[in-house]
């Protein structure tokens, strides 16, 4: 236990937001705000608008609502739901680990609580010194500097403006990485190994990456440390990229067309995992755990399990409070 005292110490945990409601309207809003954000689309907004205003936020919705309808709970989002167990957990875990009363508070880079609430609720507890954690393992232009925009956007309205410290990755951090191994090897214990462990990370168009976003980079060596720490040798793994849109292209390997190949290279049964996600959402529970999965089996595929998210397990927790803590020093 530290004799640090932490009283004007917060902790900003922090997540891309969901729709309110799995609704074409709820989707639409989410989209709206989601899909405008330079950082995500790049594009000449001249070229862009037309295209999201006249195109993608008319028939988008819709279809996406669908999907959204098919993983939503009785508490709302799943990627909420999570958000909102790991800030409980990690108040507790870092309670635990320092004997004092961090705040920690929850802010979205989009929708609700947005990161100002978050930063806003914080403040309110006497809090100066922030440690933004956004929970994306491996950084990206698209997720982690939107972050960054938020929060300068945030300070904008301040008279006084707290200090800000941002985990800006950690993507080869060995709790990160030991977790993800203690929980497929928790999966082989209880189902045991399939032919191949496939790694799925969200993708991001090429072109972001050849401009310097050093993403690419993060998740294969993720993905290196993942299989050295499991001691998988290169034919027992693959590692592949999800969730393309838009016509230009995205990070390749696709994780939907090597999935769907696998069968035919005898390859019958695998285990999926999904470590650039740090909480269940629509792109693990219904992209992979659903749409890649009819597509495996159609194509001959005969076993296919998805490992979830480390979401609020103990360990992924704990991981968290160390990020933290790590930075709590000296600030
Ligand atoms: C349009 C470009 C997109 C980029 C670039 C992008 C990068 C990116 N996204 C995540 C994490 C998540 N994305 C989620 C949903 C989602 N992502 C995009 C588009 C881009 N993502 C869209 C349009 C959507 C919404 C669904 C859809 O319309 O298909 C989510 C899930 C949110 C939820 O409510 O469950 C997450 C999480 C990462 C990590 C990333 C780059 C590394
Ligand atoms: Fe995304
Ligand atoms: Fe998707």
């Amino acid at each position: 236990m530290t004799t640090t005292n932490y009283n004007r110490h917060g902790v900003l945990l922090v997540n891309l937001g969901t729709p309110e409601a799995p609704t074409a309207a709820g989707v639409r809003a989410f989209l709206k705000e989601f899909l405008s954000d330079p950082r995500v689309v790049d594009l000449n907004p001249l070229l862009w608008k037309p295209i999201l205003y006249g195109i993608i936020l008319n028939v988008r919705p819709a279809k996406v609502a669908k999907a959204y309808q098919s993983i939503w709970t009785e508490q709302g989002s799943p990627l909420m739901n999570v958000s909102k167990l790991q800030h409980q957990a990690l108040t507790s875990k870092l309670k635990e680990l320092t004997g004092e009363d961090i705040p920690v508070e929850l802010g979205m880079t989009y929708g609700t609580p947005s990161l100002n609430d978050g930063v806003k609720r914080l403040e309110a507890q006497g809090v100066d010194k922030i440690v933004v954690l956004p929970l994306y393992p491996q950084y990206s232009c698209s997720t982690v500097a939107p972050v960054s925009d938020g929060l300068a956007k945030a300070m904008l309205s301040r008279r006084n403006v707290p200090e800000l410290r941002m985990i800006k990755e950690y993507h080869a951090d060995e709790h990160y990485i030991a977790c993800l191994a203690e929980s497929v090897n928790k999966h082989w214990a209880e189902h045991g190994q399939a032919d191949k462990l496939v790694l799925s990370f969200h993708g991001v168009p090429q072109r972001y990456v050849d401009e310097g976003d050093p993403y690419q980079e993060q998740c294969l060596a993720t993905g290196q440390a993942l299989a050295d720490k499991l001691e998988l040798s290169p034919e027992q793994w693959q590692l592949c990229f999800q969730s393309r849109f838009g016509k230009e292209p995205w990070l390749q390997p696709y994780t939907d067309e090597t999935v769907s190949a696998m069968p035919e290279q005898g390859i019958k049964s695998i285990d999926i995992i999904c470590p650039a996600f740090s909480a269940d959402c629509l792109e693990t529970l219904e992209e992979i755990a659903e749409e890649v999965r009819d597509e495996f089996m159609e194509a001959g595929g005969e076993s296919y399990r998805y490992i979830p998210c480390l979401n609020d397990d103990d360990g992924h927790i704990e991981m968290m409070a160390k990020l933290v803590l790590g930075q709590l020093k000296g600030f």
